[in-house]
């Protein structure tokens, strides 16, 4: 990673190859082999079943800044070329005059007609997220939205009644016991759907369309492989009103293609990405490698199980 993000600094996946090409299992390493399994599904879908047919052959996309200084901040969402920008906020306790300079910074950059949204990533009790939330949309000039604001569906809810901001559900939806299930309408505006944890491009429309409300396709942190299944459920969506974040290749050091899914002049166009570079990561660490084929072994049993 070029700057801690999700408090990582270090991004670790493993790519797959199929009979359709390659697929890219990449769970956050804490996350278990249960929570890790719907990501193996994505990778297998990728490599084995294909994609829908896309309906749009371009995605807006929002330039991510990182819990930055506000310098770097105006960096970042000045060079994106985006018309949005994903900030994100919470980081730490009390961070709200960071915060607050920082938005200040891309309202700066992006001038008076570009969107800001914020992410919390689910930190705040309602009455912090009500308080911050405010102080947030002032130095925004107005907020487009605020991204998971806190922990659990009914905070949401409570929050979305006292802000005029809309509410985005993120974790609420990915971490869901059962997301196809989750009743977010009534405590959000907008579905984060992200396919790389939901388990790919088919089930993310089916989470979708059962969450009802206008979707947000977002990365995890993929390389170009990755995310060009978040750009194939992006291109296959009915509807998209809303730019999407998977302009995050800027947030790595490197890519495993030479053709990378980078957004220029704000969008994306929707095509397949590869094939990996060979040697590309020859300096992988042994231990590391053997870490990962123990986890694809792991869940493999699991998914079979
Ligand atoms: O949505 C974006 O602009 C970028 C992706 C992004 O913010 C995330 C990617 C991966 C893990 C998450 O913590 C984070 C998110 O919460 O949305
Ligand atoms: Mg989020």
């Amino acid at each position: 990673m070029r700057t801690k993000f999700r408090g990582i600094t270090v991004r670790e996946g493993m790519l797959l190859e199929g009979p359709l090409g390659w697929g890219e299992f990449c769970p956050f390493t804490e996350y278990s082999d249960a929570e890790a399994a719907s990501w193996l599904a994505t990778a297998v879908e990728q490599c084995t079943g294909g994609w829908p047919a896309p309906v749009r052959d371009r995605i807006p996309i929002n330039c991510t800044v990182p819990a930055v200084g506000p310098a770097k901040a105006h960096e970042i969402a000045a060079g994106s070329g985006c018309q949005t920008a994903k900030i994100k906020v919470a980081d730490h306790v009390d961070s709200l005059a960071e915060d607050v300079a920082r938005v200040e910074a891309v309202r700066d950059a992006l001038g008076p007609n570009g969107k800001i949204r914020v992410d919390a990533n689910a930190v705040w009790d309602v009455d912090t997220a009500v308080t911050h939330i405010r102080a947030l949309d002032k130095a925004a000039g107005g907020l487009e939205y605020v991204e998971q604001p806190c922990p659990t569906i009914e905070e949401l809810a409570l929050v979305r009644r006292r802000v005029d901001v809309r509410i985005a559900a993120d974790e609420s939806i990915r971490r869901a016991e059962d997301p196809l299930k989750v009743a977010v309408a009534g405590a959000a505006d907008i579905a984060v759907i992200k396919c790389t944890p939901l388990g790919g491009v088919r089930r993310s429309l089916e989470v979708a369309e059962a969450a009802g409300l206008p979707c947000v396709v977002s990365s995890a942190l993929e390389t170009s492989i990755g995310l060009a299944a978040q750009v194939a459920l992006a291109a296959a969506l009915p509807q998209l009103d809303f730019a999407c974040g998977l302009g995050t290749l800027s947030l790595l050091t490197g890519d495993v293609v030479d053709d990378s899914l980078v957004p220029v002049d704000g969008f994306i166009s929707v095509r397949a990405a590869g094939p990996p570079v060979p040697g590309r990561f020859d300096e992988a660490d042994p231990e590391r490698v053997a870490w990962w084929q123990a986890r694809l072994d792991r869940v493999e049993r699991f998914v079979i199980a």
